[in-house]
């Protein structure tokens, strides 16, 4: 599956939504028993959470966006199918979340390329469940200092840290993934699914029996003044940075 949502990727409500069903389709279809997500545009995997979707909107607005980030993490993390991301440009935040909610990472070893759970940096907060996908996959400390300091790491620091699986040159990546692909599809699939469900289970319940509690959560942090400021300028610096 490839991304294609020019400029940036951004994963506005209907980027996730059309995420969904394609997902869903794949799910449903006995003769798919993989997906490798990647992207179409060049240098960018995804950056994230479409601000402008939690800037200035109604509670209906975040209420509707919040249900679809939850959806699009419970299909994925939830999934039967063998999912690889082949992280092919830069992917900070909701796009690193992507990453992480796969089974296997490979990013392009470009350094320029950075990935990394940066929420703090805009003045907001990554909810539970993007911080327990990141300590499943790069333990507690690692973790901690990360999310606490907004890093966004460069692609060799994110293989130090264990971000992500492995580097490979850019135009490797699509080989390398069909690779990891098949090595992982050798396995017979109930094995492979009950150890991945043992695996993810407890984290999955936590949204799961939280997820209006959730819903509200976001609804009440971001219609805060403070951080509809924080987003604005953010969106500003972003422009600014252009010219
Ligand atoms: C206890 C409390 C509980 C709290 C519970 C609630 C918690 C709320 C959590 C909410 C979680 C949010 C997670 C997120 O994903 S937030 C989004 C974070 N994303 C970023 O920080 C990335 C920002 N973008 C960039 O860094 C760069 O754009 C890039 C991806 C590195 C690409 O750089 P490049 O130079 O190629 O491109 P430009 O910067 O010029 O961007 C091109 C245009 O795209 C616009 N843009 C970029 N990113 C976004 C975005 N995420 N959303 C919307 N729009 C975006 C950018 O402004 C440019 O627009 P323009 O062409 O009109 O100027």
């Amino acid at each position: 599956m490839k991304f294609k949502s020019p400029p940036v990727n951004s994963l506005s409500l209907d980027f996730l939504t059309e995420f969904c069903i394609s997902l869903e389709k794949l799910e449903n279809d006995r003769a798919c028993r993989g997906v490798i997500l990647t992207s179409a545009v060049p240098k960018i995997f995804s950056s994230g959470l479409d601000i402008t979707e939690m800037c200035g909107k109604s509670t209906e607005h975040y209420a509707e966006f919040w249900r679809a980030v939850q959806e699009m993490w419970l299909r994925l993390y939830s999934s039967n199918m063998v999912t690889v991301a082949a992280v092919n440009g830069s992917s900070p935040a909701g796009g690193c979340l992507i990453a992480l909610t796969c089974d296997y990472r490979i990013m392009a070893e470009n350094p320029k390329f950075s990935i990394g759970l940066n929420e703090a940096q805009l003045g907001i907060v990554a909810p539970f469940w993007f911080k327990d996908t990141f300590v499943n996959v790069v333990g507690h400390r690692v973790a901690e200092r990360s999310l606490q300091l907004g890093s966004l790491h460069s692609a060799p620091e994110a293989h130090r840290i264990g971000l992500v699986d492995e580097l490979v040159p850019e135009e490797k990546l699509k080989d390398r993934a069909t690779a990891v692909m098949q090595q992982w599809l050798a396995l017979p699939d109930h094995a492979r699914q009950l150890t991945k469900t043992m695996m993810r289970k407890a984290v999955l319940d936590r949204l799961v029996a939280h997820r209006e509690e959730d819903v509200q959560n976001f609804i009440s942090f971001i219609s805060k003044e403070s951080i509809q400021k924080s987003l604005r300028m953010y969106m500003e610096m972003l422009k600014k940075k252009k010219s």
